[in-house]
């Protein structure tokens, strides 16, 4: 098989997604808590209040995981569990769930792999700025510590951070995310102090001595130029400058890409850095790398097009930037749609030579880091049918996927594992429940009961034969 022993079959999930229980025992409260209630921020209005109830069917499902025959399972720590107003205090049943849930892993050998923040930031830090605050930086290392303290002697892979293109690009441009605000020169200086919060974290985490490997998880989107015109060229290059160099070179080469750096300081001054930033982010450089993989993106000039931010977020096939509602950014580049693609539901375009062109990029501009998928899925809504939820696009996509992974493999990359998103159906942040990217389905007309999909036992053989069996 293309892969090695021990490679980790894994799933994925996120704590805001997949918990619930949202005031649970002490929780306090986190920015998606609070802007998943404003009225039309998402979705149906859908939330994270109960999600499908993980906080209180952790056993049940990791049960379901070893059933599945997981190597590995990543998932999320809701910061404001552990720490109700982002520092001081800890709430101990906060810290008792993470650590019962690792337990229940350890128990049946699957091998933990902790993201410290998918999104869920205190709503006390956002009070007092958010990541535009260095004083947040300060308290996610504090964060970090606790968990190293906690968790440090049973779990050995760590990420700091998901995909900083998402919660700061939609927090901080599109205003889509909470804190929904829509200044790029503010994005940038959150960014930075994001980084600057990893480093740290890096720092620690090598400080407290225990054995296991730290990195950070990103969005891995290839770029494709609509035609060879030069300013198709141009633009689809200044979106790879945006969300891979920008993204990846401070956390692989400890600096920030240097010609979009000057670009940003001479047009916003920013990122502002504070003495010792530069020795920190080249000092920490991490373990591992994390790609969250969906979908790959054609670009465009945009000389005259408005910024449009719309996405498709009900599901209906071609209504999102297929329907000629374009993603972009006026005079930088936008996102069209690709008269030769594959789509899903969402107008995500399915391809997965995307997946081995975007490792081996990653391979040939970082070197040999080793590399985990740390998410990759197809987000449908799954056709029951007597009873039976036979998701055939999830196995085709995720087989296709997986070859891709092979390929990449052959060609010298160290993918060490792989991680579906998702092992069970759960909130989709802005897209509510009903796309769906699971093994298992959960029933909310019928109190939240799992049942295995057919993926699942896809998966299971997938698993048995190291990825043989496909
Ligand atoms: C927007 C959405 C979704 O729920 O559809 O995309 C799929 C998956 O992407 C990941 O980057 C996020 O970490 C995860 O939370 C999911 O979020």
């Amino acid at each position: 098989s293309a892969f090695p022993d021990g490679f980790l079959w894994g799933a994925a999930t996120a704590a805001y997604q997949v918990e619930g229980g949202y005031q649970a025992d002490g929780k306090g409260p986190s920015i998606w808590d609070e802007f998943a209630h404003r009225p039309g921020a998402t979705y149906q209005g859908t939330n994270g209040d109960v999600a499908v109830d993980h906080y209180h069917r952790f056993r049940e499902d990791v049960a379901l995981m070893a059933e599945l025959g997981m190597k590995s399972y990543r998932f999320s720590i809701a910061w404001p569990r552990l720490l109700p107003t982002g520092r001081g205090e800890v709430n101990e049943a906060g810290i008792a769930f993470y650590s019962d849930l690792i337990d229940e892993l350890l128990k049946h050998q699957i091998e933990p792999m902790i993201t410290l923040y998918h999104w869920d930031l205190p709503l006390a830090l956002q009070q007092e700025g958010g990541w535009e605050a260095r004083t947040t930086a300060d308290a996610f290392v504090d964060y970090a510590r606790l968990c190293y303290q906690r968790f440090g002697d049973r779990v050995k892979l760590w990420s700091t951070f998901n995909e900083t293109v998402v919660f700061i690009g939609h927090g901080y441009i599109t205003g889509a995310h909470p804190p929904a605000v829509q200044d790029p020169a503010r994005a940038v200086q959150a960014c930075h102090h994001v980084f600057v919060a990893h480093a740290a974290a890096v720092a620690a985490f090598r400080q407290s001595g225990i054995s296991g490997q730290i990195g950070f998880v990103n969005v891995l989107q290839p770029h494709t130029p609509r035609s060879n015109a030069p300013e198709d060229v141009a633009a689809s290059a200044l979106a790879d400058g945006i969300y891979t160099h920008w993204l990846y070179d401070p956390v692989l080469k400890g600096e920030y890409p240097a010609e979009l750096l000057a670009k940003t300081q001479s047009l916003w001054g920013v990122p502002r850095f504070a003495p010792g930033d530069a020795d920190l982010l080249r000092n920490n450089i991490c373990d591992f790398i994390g790609l969250n993989f969906y979908k790959r993106e054609m670009v465009a000039a945009n000389p005259h097009g408005d910024t449009q931010l719309t996405a498709n977020h009900s599901g209906t096939r071609g209504s999102g930037h297929q329907a000629g509602k374009e993603f972009g950014f006026k005079g930088l580049f936008k996102f069209v749609r690709n008269p030769d693609g594959v789509y899903t539901d969402w107008d995500w375009e399915i391809y997965p030579q995307g997946l081995t062109d975007g490792i081996l990029a990653i391979k040939a501009r970082y070197g040999d880091v080793p590399i985990y998928i740390t998410e990759n899925g197809l987000g449908a809504k799954d056709p029951i049918i007597d009873g039976e939820v036979v998701d055939d696009d999830r196995i085709d996509y995720l087989r296709q996927h997986i070859a891709a992974i092979a390929d990449a493999i052959e060609q010298g990359a160290d993918v060490r594992g792989y991680y579906p998103w998702s092992f069970i159906d759960l909130l989709s942040w802005l897209n509510g429940y009903q796309k769906q990217y699971g093994f298992v389905y959960v029933d909310h007309a019928r109190a939240l009961a799992r049942q295995r999909k057919k993926s699942f036992f896809w998966y299971q053989k997938v698993i048995t034969s190291n990825g043989e069996q496909r």
